[in-house]
């Protein structure tokens, strides 16, 4: 099939990739030039595991190319909107000013017949009155909302091998073209649900607010375990054995961040006050706090482990971004933490093996390094913030010669406190004694 992607960042160039892998004819559109020529030379703008080799690969084969020409989209028969829905500046709403504009540049292209497919996450009622828009200028045109529920780290596994596909169709012909772009999930048994635009909406924003309120809720446990000598992650363990409440997503420590979970749950929460229904969803207020609380803490925790100050002290931070195999530092906890650090007037050295370009540009007052021996060479503190394999394979022992001083913060419960307390370590984590 020919297929269009506007907007080409972590969701869309993934997307675009995975379509043409998959056998479609692509084209992918940005209004960023500078992506658009990455791209188009076959290098990924940014690091996903799986992107360069299917990018490469796709775009050796021909079926897919990049352009800022949105007329280009002309002749497909389907198009992906997969822009970005940031917070607006000053709220808690989504800012769609990207999904709007991008839509009605989109619309001069759209050949009867064609389906416009939105990917990109949205307030609930966004589809329906995109539908009406499109009614009017291209009527021989439909639209469905196809939400996506990739995770960064796993993008390329999760488009090509979907846990689900949620249509929201006002027409059957809609599910066909959508079964059709799909064909190779669907045989594989994926399982597929066909509804109304606002269910496909609300699922995307229900399924983020789920797993937001599952990290919440264990760090509030944390925080009931710090007060009484229990441990987090035992209980994590035992009530996840519980078929009914799972183990995933039950990890405490400096909490969630990212481009999806903080944003979603705050514009979920605007969309439901607009709807009269602020109530129903008030407890996600609390679940952002909780999760807000969870960067302070490890803050907390290093000022008390440096004896009430944290002024020139050198901290090495290991990691910035909000989580590991991934360069995005999008409100990232880890991030956070450095900068708090700074502000207090800590000699702060945040080290990551893909975050720092990102970084840097956000927080330019920073000091960055690439090499983990570096920021470990004669730290006073060592704040672990993002898990990445090479900080939860560090070796106690010999952590512990670079150091000044060897105390650690294990901001994600990830370090084995026991082999770290036998080499001289003082380890303090999140709702573990
Ligand atoms: N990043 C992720 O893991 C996932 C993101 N989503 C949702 O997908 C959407 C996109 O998210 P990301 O890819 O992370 O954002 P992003 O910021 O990485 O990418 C958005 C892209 O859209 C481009 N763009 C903006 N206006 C445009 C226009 N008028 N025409 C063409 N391109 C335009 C931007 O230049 C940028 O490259 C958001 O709604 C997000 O909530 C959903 C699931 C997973
Ligand atoms: O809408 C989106 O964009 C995506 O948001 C999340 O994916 P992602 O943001 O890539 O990352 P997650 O793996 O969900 O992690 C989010 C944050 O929660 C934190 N987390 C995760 C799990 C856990 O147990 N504890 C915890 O603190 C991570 O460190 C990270 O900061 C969802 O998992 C995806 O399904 C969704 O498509």
């Amino acid at each position: 099939m020919r297929i269009s992607v506007i907007g080409c960042g972590y969701l869309g160039a993934v997307h675009a990739s995975a379509m043409a892998e998959l056998g479609h004819e692509v084209v992918g559109v940005d209004v960023d030039e500078r992506k658009i020529a990455a791209l188009s030379a076959a290098h990924p703008p940014f690091f996903e595991p799986g992107l360069p080799e299917i990018l490469a690969s796709a775009t050796a084969s021909g079926r897919l190319r990049f352009t800022t020409d949105i007329s280009e989209a002309d002749d497909a028969e389907v198009h992906f909107i997969a822009v970005g829905t940031p917070q607006q500046a000053g709220g808690g709403a989504a800012d769609l000013t990207y999904v709007d504009l991008a839509f009605e540049s989109l619309l001069p292209h759209v050949a009867d017949g064609a389906l416009v497919v939105g990917k990109s996450t949205v307030p609930v009622g966004t589809a329906e009155r995109l539908a009406a828009r499109l009614a009017e200028t291209a009527p021989h045109a439909a639209l469905a909302w196809n939400p996506e529920f990739l995770r960064e780290g796993f993008a390329v596994k999760d488009t090509l091998e979907p846990d689900r596909l949620v249509y929201g169709v006002d027409r059957p012909e809609s599910a066909a073209v959508l079964d059709r772009v799909y064909r190779a999930a669907i045989e594989a048994g994926t399982p597929r649900i066909v509804t109304d635009f606002a269910t496909a909406e609300l699922v995307k924003t229900a399924a983020n607010a789920f797993l937001a309120t599952k990290i919440s809720f264990i760090n509030a446990m944390a925080d009931i375990a710090d007060a009484t000598g229990a441990d987090v992650t035992a209980l994590a363990d035992a009530i996840g054995h519980d078929a009914r409440i799972g183990r995933r997503f039950l990890n405490a420590g400096v909490g969630f961040g990212g481009g999806c979970l903080p944003k979603d749950i705050r514009a979920f929460t605007a969309r439901a006050e607009e709807l009269g229904r602020g109530k129903s969803v008030a407890f996600l207020k609390e679940i952002d706090a909780i999760n807000l609380r969870q960067r302070q803490k490890v803050v907390d925790l290093a000022v008390e482990a440096l004896g009430g100050s944290v002024f020139q002290k050198r901290i090495a931070v290991l990691g910035v971004t909000f989580k590991p195999e991934s360069d995005d530092v999008r409100d990232s906890p880890a991030l956070d933490v450095a900068v708090h650090l700074k502000g207090l007037g800590a000699d702060v050295i945040a080290t990551d093996p893909e975050g720092i370009e990102n970084a840097r540009e956000r927080h330019p007052q920073l000091e960055y390094t690439t090499s983990t021996e570096a920021a470990l060479a004669d730290a006073d503190l060592v704040v672990l913030v993002t898990e990445w394999r090479e900080y939860r394979g560090l070796d106690p022992v010999d952590t512990a010669r670079r150091v000044a001083n060897p105390v650690v913060i294990d901001g994600r419960n990830v370090l084995d406190r026991d082999s770290w307390r036998a080499a001289g370590w003082t380890v303090r984590g999140i709702g573990r004694p």
